[in-house]
């Protein structure tokens, strides 16, 4: 395993430019699976996650082509050989990564059968799948649970339209259900349905293949079956999850950062939730400069009470970025309590910033309360263990801040959302090093 050993204490300055998506390209990268014809994606980042994806339709018999253009790729599903579902590489690749499951949609739209082991991911909490099981086996397909070996089959000659009203707003579970939805006869009413842009990419995408989609942004989708989709080309926006990650990078390490070409329109909640540490962010264009900042300061609630950030479902904000703002806070002037709502093992990861130096009073798997220190006591390096991929990126950044010298383990973690992230910090002034 890879480690990252960190000097602390530099501040950083330049440009830095985001990657495409990670989770948007786990799901336009399925979508593939759709069609004959070949689909054309631009900005696909190279991080661990996509590549793993990637593989998996290589190993289905997509064929794959790198273009000359750094990211590109052109797929062309038109000979899907099923019977890689049967091996022992396909368990063992897809229960690698949390992406893998949507697969199951697509294969079981167009070729009338799937199954899938327990999908990885971030071991951040309960990750169930009812959403996508419920909802395709109301759109007509006969579903069934091996308990003992952890897989899940679905099959059906057609898929048939439904009213489907889900118990939860999933991401991957919407990415699912639209993608089965886009092949069944007739048309099919998805409530509750998750909207974050990553499912607007989606959407928006399969309507250029032919689908019939409207509701796009809402948690209302009506879609309108089709018998055939046909190919097109889709450009990964910037992945918005490490754009926050670089605002609350450059307001630890009082540098003076501008993210470039970020696509605001897309950003949300997220650099207001930003601001409301008393981070400075300005846009220029379309990009976001953090100037340098020696102090900020965390807002109260107009009555004077103790700022509470919480995670919700878009356009609330995302729970992937609550660790970056946790750590963030730590520096702040002020009180802050962060409120993760999804998973209940998410902030286990504050123990290590305990041992920093930190401020944090973890009330309970959900809750934890920071304190401020206004960088009257730096942190001190430690050295830590990443255990998922944002806590990672967020024991970077406090790691970067630090006094002294800070040891990350399992940074592939990190690998698996961030693409070269030590080259790219260091090309800013970082001082971090990949050790073995
Ligand atoms: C590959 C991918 O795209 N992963 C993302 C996707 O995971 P993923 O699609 O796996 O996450 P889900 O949206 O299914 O749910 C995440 C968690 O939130 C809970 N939940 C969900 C909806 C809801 O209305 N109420 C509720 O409590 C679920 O029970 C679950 O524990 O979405 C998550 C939530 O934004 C992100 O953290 C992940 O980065
Ligand atoms: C939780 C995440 O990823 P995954 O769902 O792939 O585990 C994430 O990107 O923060």
């Amino acid at each position: 395993m890879a480690a990252f050993k960190i000097e602390g204490g530099a501040s950083l300055s330049g440009e830095i430019t985001p990657q495409g998506a990670k989770n948007e390209a786990l799901q336009i990268l399925s979508a593939v699976l759709l069609t004959s014809e070949p689909v054309t994606i631009h900005n696909i980042p190279n991080i661990r996650d996509v590549n793993k994806q990637i593989e998996l339709l290589k190993d289905f018999g997509v064929k794959v082509d790198q273009l000359e253009e750094k990211g590109s790729y052109r797929f062309e599903a038109s000979g899907v050989d099923l019977k890689f579902l049967e091996t022992e590489t396909f368990r063992s690749k897809a229960s690698s990564l949390r992406g893998s499951i949507m697969l199951i949609g697509p294969l079981l739209a167009r070729f009338g059968e799937a199954q899938m082991p327990q999908p990885g991911g971030d071991k951040i909490g309960r990750r169930r799948l009812d959403t996508h099981f419920i909802g395709l086996k109301q759109l007509g397909a006969n579903f069934d649970f091996d308990a003992q070996r952890h897989r899940y089959f679905v099959k059906a000659e057609q898929l048939t339209g439904k009213y489907i009203l889900l118990d939860e707003a999933s991401v991957t579970g919407t990415a699912n259900l639209v993608m089965a939805a886009v092949l069944a006869k007739g048309k099919t009413t998805i409530y509750n349905a998750a909207c974050e842009p990553y499912l607007q990419q989606l959407c928006k995408m399969l309507n250029r293949m032919g689908a019939n989609i409207s509701g796009i942004g809402s948690n209302l989708l009506e879609i309108e079956g089709v018998e055939v989709l046909g190919g097109t080309t889709h450009t990964l926006l910037p992945d918005m999850i490490e754009i926050g990650s670089f605002i609350g990078l450059a307001a630890m390490t009082k540098s003076e950062i501008t993210i470039k070409n970020v696509r605001i329109d897309q950003l949300g909640l997220i650099p207001n939730t930003f601001r409301k540490l008393g981070i400075r962010i300005e846009e220029k264009g379309d990009d976001l400069f953090i100037p340098a900042q020696e102090h900020y300061e965390i807002d109260t609630f107009i009555d004077g009470s103790i700022l509470t950030i919480a995670d919700a479902i878009w356009p609330g904000f995302t729970p992937d970025l609550l660790s970056i703002l946790l750590v963030v806070a730590t520096q702040a002037k002020g009180t802050v309590l962060i409120h993760q709502k999804m998973f209940e093992s998410r902030l286990f990861f504050t123990d290590k910033l305990i041992d920093m130096g930190a401020q944090i009073i973890l009330c309970d798997p959900h809750r934890a309360t920071v304190i401020g220190l206004d960088r009257k006591y730096p942190l001190r390096g430690i050295r830590m263990t990443s255990p998922d991929i944002r806590a990672g990126v967020s024991l970077l950044i406090a790691a970067l801040s630090a006094t002294g010298t800070s040891v990350i383990d399992n940074v592939e973690q990190i690998d698996r959302g961030y693409q070269d992230i030590d080259e790219r910090l260091r090309a800013l002034g970082a001082k971090i090093e990949r050790i073995n």
